[in-house]
């Protein structure tokens, strides 16, 4: 048969609403053996690396994947904790929180899973495991705030896909960015503004967001035009002045140009024209992952350490702050709003009370 069907079906199912929060994903371990096909699948799709198939596939087996899992293997042993990649940890604990969110505002008419790009647990699964449960409208979340085709379209190509083998299909929303989102903005101001609180300032704000290839920018990916809007939006809420932040980009991949200015660079340079002391942030990455730890919190610490700066702090990522989760709930909220009845009305105003009155809050 062409086309799955639904497995278990029966006419007194109840219809459910679905939920699916996704994030890139991780390799299983820090090892080179784990690495491997983790590195194959992300670096196979043509939505993250946009060269000629032919040209890449002896690259990327050629050399590639004979070079780069013993060296990121190395990386991720340095991040690697008890319960795993940090990346799958922080993901699995903001479905939980929003579960209980979403839980406490509808019940059991709404289903909140997680899934990965790449690697386990899959969106295949989770949407099978949905649609089994009797899922008829499913609203995919990808923890991308800013749009980008190698990540927010990637996971629609992976959901539409999964689509393709499928009968029965549900009724879908994707949301592709929520760069500009108000109470997105005042999460990660909140979140700069509690370590001010605790550490002072700093001579410059560093927003350094995920690079990609220059050549994605001019064919027409809107993706650093958002990074740019994000940081402008939060500098104005925190009354910044234009020489009192920078946006720059981090982790290059291959030899080609990437949006400039290099994060890496732009750290060497900064100390020998008077910038002693910075702190560094992440507003594209939801959590904490290989990206921002290591790379951000060792490697470009260094770096500018090393060119004669004197006080370096990395600003975490919002992971799993009640703030966050609250925010993405009222996202959730205003997408899956019209599908379900709230049944408890009363949590929802609590909900939104709350969320606005923490954030609010922060910002005195
Ligand atoms: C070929 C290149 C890559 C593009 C384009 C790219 C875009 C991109 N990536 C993220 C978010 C993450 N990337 C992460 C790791 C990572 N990224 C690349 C390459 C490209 N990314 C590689 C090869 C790796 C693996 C690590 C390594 O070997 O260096 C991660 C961290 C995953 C983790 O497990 O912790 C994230 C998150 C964005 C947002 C983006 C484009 C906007
Ligand atoms: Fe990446
Ligand atoms: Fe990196």
């Amino acid at each position: 048969m062409k086309y799955r069907s639904q497995e278990n079906f029966t006419h007194a199912q109840a219809d459910k609403v679905g939920v699916l929060i996704t994030n890139l994903g991780t390799p299983e371990a820090p090892t080179k053996q784990a690495l491997r096909p983790y590195l194959k699948q992300f670096l196979s799709d043509p939505r993250v690396v946009e060269v000629p198939k032919l040209i890449w596939w002896f690259v990327l087996n050629g050399i590639i994947l004979n070079i780069r899992p013993k060296r990121s293997a190395h990386a991720y042993s340095t991040v690697w904790t008890e319960d795993g990649s940090p990346l799958l940890t922080h993901t699995k604990a903001q479905a939980t929180g929003i579960a209980s969110r979403i839980k406490l505002l509808y019940g059991d008419s709404v289903v909140v899973d997680f899934a990965m790009r790449y690697g386990q647990p899959s969106i295949e699964n989770a949407i099978d495991s949905m649609l089994s449960g009797g899922v008829r409208k499913l609203f995919v979340l990808p923890l991308y705030p800013q749009y980008c085709a190698s990540t927010s379209g990637s996971t629609f190509d992976a959901v539409a896909n999964d689509f393709l083998r499928r009968r029965w299909l549900p009724e879908l929303r994707f949301l592709n960015q929520y760069h500009d989102e108000q109470a997105y903005i005042e999460c990660v101001a909140a979140k700069i503004k509690a370590h001010w609180d605790e550490h002072g300032r700093a001579d410059k704000l560093i927003f350094s967001y995920h690079g990609i290839p220059k050549r994605y920018l001019v064919n027409g990916d809107p993706y650093h035009c958002q990074c740019h809007k994000t940081s402008r939006l939060i500098a104005t809420y925190l009354d910044l002045g234009k020489n009192d932040y920078m946006t720059t980009f981090q982790s290059r991949f291959g030899r080609e140009e990437w949006l400039k200015p290099y994060t890496d660079e732009t750290l060497k340079q900064l100390p020998s024209s008077g910038v002693k002391s910075i702190q560094v942030v992440c507003p594209g990455f939801s959590s904490d992952c290989l990206e921002t730890i290591e790379e951000i919190g060792v490697e470009n610490r260094d770096y500018f350490l090393q060119a004669g700066g004197e006080r370096y702090e990395y600003i975490e990522a919002l992971n799993s702050d009640d703030n966050h989760l609250d925010m993405l709930t009222s996202i959730i909220q205003a997408q899956i709003g019209d599908w379900v009845t709230v049944i408890n009305k009363g949590n929802q105003d609590k909900h939104n009370s709350n969320a606005r009155a923490k954030l609010l809050g922060a910002k005195k």
